[in-house]
């Protein structure tokens, strides 16, 4: 493997050996795992270009057509990032890599994603996202130097709390999904291991995240599709006849909340799986603060394509979902400098730009998602 990945690597691994990078200049070593991913693709790449060493890692598994995580993936290997084809449960492959590679960071993406899929199928759930998250920790615990951790929850874990904006301080114990449940063990798992072993680890809530590159079982995607073949889309609504509403967050602004992550995350304090004192242990909201009405996103999604919606307004299936999220981001303004830039309006001109570009070549036709149509 020490040879495939030197042939890939474009950075020098040797400049970072014994844990000699400064991290406030940008020089880390950062394990990207889910890289193949849509927010992980886009990280990575903000990573590379500024000089980061990155190295991925993907089970590119069927969820979501595997061309376009494999599209995703030869790109980035064009500006130098290597994307190792494994699963984050394969403690093995961990070994080895992170005895080949010094990692000063995890930055860790790769998960079961999607909040309805969780009724279909919630053993892979449980396999990514608690299993495999115990698998990774366990190696940064018996790593020496042992990297600092940013990983991604999600705003799932407010789940029925009805006080708005949601605030980090806000109790999470009511998830409405399977999907949510594990994000929060997630964050429990994190406080654990930062607990006994001093492991440096911040958990980012992510509000749902669009943009270029994004994921087809996302509804401003699907719905895209939809409109453009002239299929009709289906808008959930409330018991009462209320409008679901999200605080959609363009991927660039999640990029930077990332990576301004990464540069103030502090090392982890413990050594080969024992603890000297206390680690960084953080939450961060990353939402847009200006939730939005599903009807109103398809709305300007008919703009940019400039094709009416066949629209069937429907009652919220009971699969997970929640009616509102709002993100308070006061506290990553304050600690991150994170303050999102980009509105709906524009972030959906991006993607429709995108998608009508992509689409050209057809190649994320191909594929399955192991049989499942979420719409
Ligand atoms: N996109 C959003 O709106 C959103 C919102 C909140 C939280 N999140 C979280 O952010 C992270 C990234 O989400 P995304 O939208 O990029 O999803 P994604 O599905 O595009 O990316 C996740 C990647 O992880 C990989 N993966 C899954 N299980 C794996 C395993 N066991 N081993 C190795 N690789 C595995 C998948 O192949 C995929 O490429 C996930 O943790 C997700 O739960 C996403
Ligand atoms: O922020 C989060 O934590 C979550 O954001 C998204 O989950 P979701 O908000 O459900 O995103 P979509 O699947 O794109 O749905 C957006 C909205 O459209 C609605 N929707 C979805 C599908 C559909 O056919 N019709 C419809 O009205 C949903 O009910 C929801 O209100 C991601 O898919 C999750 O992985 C992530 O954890």
């Amino acid at each position: 493997m020490k040879k495939v990945l030197s042939s890939f690597l474009a950075w020098d691994a040797s400049s970072c050996a014994n844990n000699e990078c400064d991290t406030q200049r940008g020089e880390m070593v950062v394990l990207v795992t889910g890289a193949a991913g849509f927010v992980g693709s886009h990280v990575s790449l903000a990573l590379r270009e500024r000089g980061d060493g990155v190295v991925g890692l993907d089970n590119f598994n069927s969820y979501y057509p595997v061309a376009l995580k494999r599209a995703r993936a030869k790109n980035l290997l064009k500006d130098g990032v290597f994307v190792v084809d494994g699963d984050i449960n394969d403690s093995a492959l961990l070994e080895r890599l992170f005895a080949l590679v010094k990692f000063t960071h995890v930055l860790h993406l790769a998960a079961q994603a999607g909040v309805r899929y969780a009724t279909h199928n919630p053993l892979a759930y449980v396999h990514s996202n608690v299993n495999g998250f115990v698998t990774l920790l366990e190696q940064c615990k018996n790593s020496n130097p042992q990297p600092a951790i940013v990983f991604a929850s999600s705003s799932s874990v407010y789940g029925l709390n009805d006080k708005v904006p949601f605030s980090e301080g806000d109790t999470t114990d009511r998830p409405a999904s399977l999907y949510a449940a594990t994000k929060k063990a997630d964050e429990a798992l994190a406080h654990t291991y930062n607990h006994i072993y001093g492991l440096s680890i911040t958990a980012l809530r992510f509000f749902t995240v669009y943009g270029p590159w994004g994921r087809p079982d996302m509804a401003y995607f699907s719905f895209t599709r939809n409109i453009v073949e002239g299929h009709p889309i289906r808008i959930f609504q409330g018991p009462h006849g209320e409008e679901l509403a999200r605080d959609f967050t363009f991927i660039d602004d999640v990029v930077k909340g990332c990576v301004a992550s990464l540069d103030t995350a502090t090392p982890s304090t413990g050594s080969g799986g024992r603890k000297n004192t206390a680690a960084q242990h953080r939450v961060f909201n990353l939402g847009n603060t200006h939730p939005v009405k599903v009807g109103t996103l398809v709305s300007i999604l008919e703009k940019h394509l400039n094709k009416k919606a066949i629209r069937h307004i429907q009652p919220m299936p009971n699969t997970g979902d929640v009616m509102y999220t709002h993100a308070n981001v006061t506290k990553a303004r304050l600690e991150l400098g994170y303050t999102p830039t980009t509105n709906l309006e524009l972030g959906l001109k991006h993607f429709v730009k995108w998608y009508q570009n992509y689409y050209k070549s057809g190649s994320a036709h191909e594929a399955s998602m192991s049989g499942y149509k979420p719409y």
